[in-house]
């Protein structure tokens, strides 16, 4: 495997390039190949390109007239195949050329596409567990050359003999392997039993597996008995797509919600997607099973579908698509790109199929999936007119789709931040208001985009100055006699730039309404931290940003009866406790986080509440 000589000619000593063997297979184990387990897909992948080669050769023979036989019994691994065999001269120019592959070469390059290798390194990976490869070949081609021996060593060299045809009565190939110590994990006969079936289950010719056992004198047991479930036929389309979902069942461990089926005969892409039946967390991505030609090439692809499919996992099995010297991602080419578009495509499909015909299996999917969907949606069109109206949201009628709740109010409300929500849900909806959540990402987006489906739909924004300006005053008489009240409310809450205000509104039982939006907080530490640092550079720069901070709003409720009764305290310290209490109920109410001073406080005014309340019993 080593190409030294020099050559020497008049305009100088020409040298030819020498190959370190050891520091290649080095460099192949270390940055190439994911594990030395691949050894074997190497193995089986240039035996199942040589029954292709061969039956280029013999057209007419049935699919299952060449095989591949392994034998693993602890201290050999054997791969026979029938296949196109080697000459001497082949030997030379191929096996023991580094990076020369007869499946470049120029006369068949119309057929390159039939085969899976290409780039003429793959048999150096069986140095990952052996020092030796001894190969036995055969030529189909030209089937009156001698038999062919080769040993391949890791050292760099190798010898070749011919042996007489009786040394291999048939043409094909045998490829052995003496592991070394270091490598009994890989090829263990049990080992490579699972690992021929992991990479060969969907290979398209027969391929077997014998441990060398007294039981298995026999062919070996079949690695791949079954054509992949969607080859095969079944009586029903209900048999059909029972299989597939066991099948999907098996290989990922999860019982689907549904399995699609994916044909793409353009380029020979046959497969099933399996819809996950549980929420994905966002940002985890679950790679896909693909198969080159039938050969396992990934359980953790990603690059076949977009990012936006994490509601499923593929297998897939495809003819076109191009492995990358490693064999274990795919080349990003144009085929990749449309294949991805037109998987996609299908998803998208089935997506509109259940929308429309399957209400069921919908609900389970949109109860599973709706963040996924959701953000789909704020960017492909279609699925957002086929899915926006079935979509969950939260509600003031609590957690229900955009269309019943479009039905039962004639304006939407949205509001823009989940803790607006908060603040406002129990009153808007006493006053029969309809309002949506739209503090979760994408949610505001899409309530907004309800008109272009209902085109009848009114949505609009609420925030809460919006919802008090809808709260109805008191009377003339009341403001006044609670007046004193309010001024000491006012001065025991203006450190939290909080003004205090009396209105009406139901639900009675809600004392008091604190109205207070994340900006106007966040202008409010900004103003402060101005007026600390003035006059220096980030005074400046604050004091410069400034706008007219909003203050909070405390609204209490003058229907509610505690409320009432707090009207009427005329001991200032205790006005000025219950206030603060209100205050600090309203601030959890509205599930925000509360700043350190505002724990304080509520702590505060509980303890002192306490205590009014021992000594008054005292
Ligand atoms: N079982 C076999 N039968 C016939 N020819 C073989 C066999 N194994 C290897 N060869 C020959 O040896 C060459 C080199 O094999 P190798 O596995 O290194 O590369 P490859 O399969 O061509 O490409 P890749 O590196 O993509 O696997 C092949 O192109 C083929 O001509």
């Amino acid at each position: 495997m080593t190409l030294p000589d020099a050559l020497s000619g008049p305009a100088g000593a020409d040298h030819t390039f020498q190959v370190d063997l050891r520091g290649l297979v080095d460099l192949l184990s270390h940055h190439l190949y994911s594990s030395p387990r691949i050894y074997l897909r190497e193995l089986l992948q240039n035996a199942v390109d040589a029954l292709t080669a061969r039956h280029g050769l013999a057209p007419d023979a049935p699919a299952d007239a060449f095989g591949i036989r392994l034998h693993a019994d602890g201290s050999v691994v054997r791969v026979e195949d029938d296949g196109v065999g080697l000459t001497e001269a082949d030997v030379h120019s191929f096996l023991a050329t580094i990076g020369r592959s007869s499946k470049r070469a120029e006369q068949i390059t119309e057929q390159r596409g039939d085969f899976i290798g290409q780039f003429g390194i793959g048999l150096l990976s069986c140095f990952l567990v052996a020092d030796e490869i001894h190969v036995l070949s055969r030529s189909a081609r030209t089937p009156d050359a001698p038999a062919v021996e080769w040993r391949g060593r890791g050292d760099g060299s190798y010898s070749i003999r011919t042996l007489p045809t009786s040394a291999r009565p048939h043409p094909g190939t045998t490829v052995t392997l003496t592991p070394r110590a270091d490598a009994a994990e890989w090829t263990r006969p049990a080992q490579v039993h699972a690992l021929a079936r992991t990479f060969g289950s969907l290979l398209p010719y027969p391929v077997t597996f014998a441990d060398g056992t007294a039981g298995q004198a026999g062919p070996g047991a079949s690695v791949n008995p079954e054509p992949a479930p969607w080859a095969r036929t079944y009586p029903t389309p209900g048999a059909r797509s029972r299989a597939l979902a066991a099948y999907g069942e098996e290989t990922f461990g999860f019982t689907p919600l549904d399995t699609i089926e994916l044909d793409l005969p353009a380029v020979g892409l046959q497969g099933i997607a399996c819809v996950l039946p549980e929420t994905v967390p966002a940002g985890r991505r679950h790679g896909h099973r693909v198969y080159v030609k039938g050969m396992l090439l990934s359980e953790q692809a990603e690059e076949i579908l977009p990012e936006w499919a994490f509601f499923v996992r593929c297998v897939i099995d495809a003819e076109s698509l191009r492995p990358t010297a490693s064999r274990e991602s795919l080349y990003e080419d144009d085929t990749l790109a449309a294949v991805r578009d037109a998987l996609a495509e299908r998803l998208r499909a089935w997506i509109a199929r259940v929308a429309a015909s399957d209400p069921e299996l919908l609900s389970r999917f949109l109860h599973a999936h709706h963040l996924a969907v959701k953000s789909l949606a704020v960017h492909d069109d279609e699925i957002l007119r086929m899915l926006l109206p079935w979509l969950p949201f939260e509600t003031t009628d609590g957690h229900t789709t955009l269309d019943e709740f479009a039905r039962t109010h004639r304006t939407v409300l949205v509001t823009s931040s989940v803790e607006e929500f908060r603040q406002v849900a129990a009153i808007a909806s006493a006053a029969g208001l309809g309002v949506v959540n739209g503090g979760y990402t994408y949610d505001r987006d899409l309530v907004h985009r309800l008109p272009e489906i209902r085109p009848e739909a009114v949505v609009a924004d609420l925030d809460p100055e919006t919802l008090t300006a809808h709260l109805d005053p008191v009377d003339r008489e009341t403001e006044l006699a609670a007046a004193a009240y309010l001024a000491q409310a006012r001065d025991a809450l203006a450190v939290f730039d909080c003004d205090v205000a009396l209105r009406t509104f139901q639900p009675a039982s809600a004392p008091a309404l604190l109205v207070d939006s994340r900006e106007a907080r966040h202008e409010r530490t900004r103003s402060r931290l101005a007026r600390e640092q003035q006059g220096g550079l980030w005074g400046d720069i604050l004091g410069a940003l400034r706008q007219d901070a909003p203050r909070a709003q405390l609204i209490l409720n003058q229907l509610n009866p505690l409320v009432r009764t707090a009207l009427t305290i005329d001991e200032p310290e205790l006005a000025r406790t219950s206030a603060e209490a209100l205050y600090g109920q309203a601030a959890l109410l509205s599930r925000r986080p509360l700043r350190p001073a505002e724990s304080s406080l509520i702590n505060r005014s509980f303890l002192d509440l306490l205590a009014h309340a021992l000594r008054k019993d005292s």
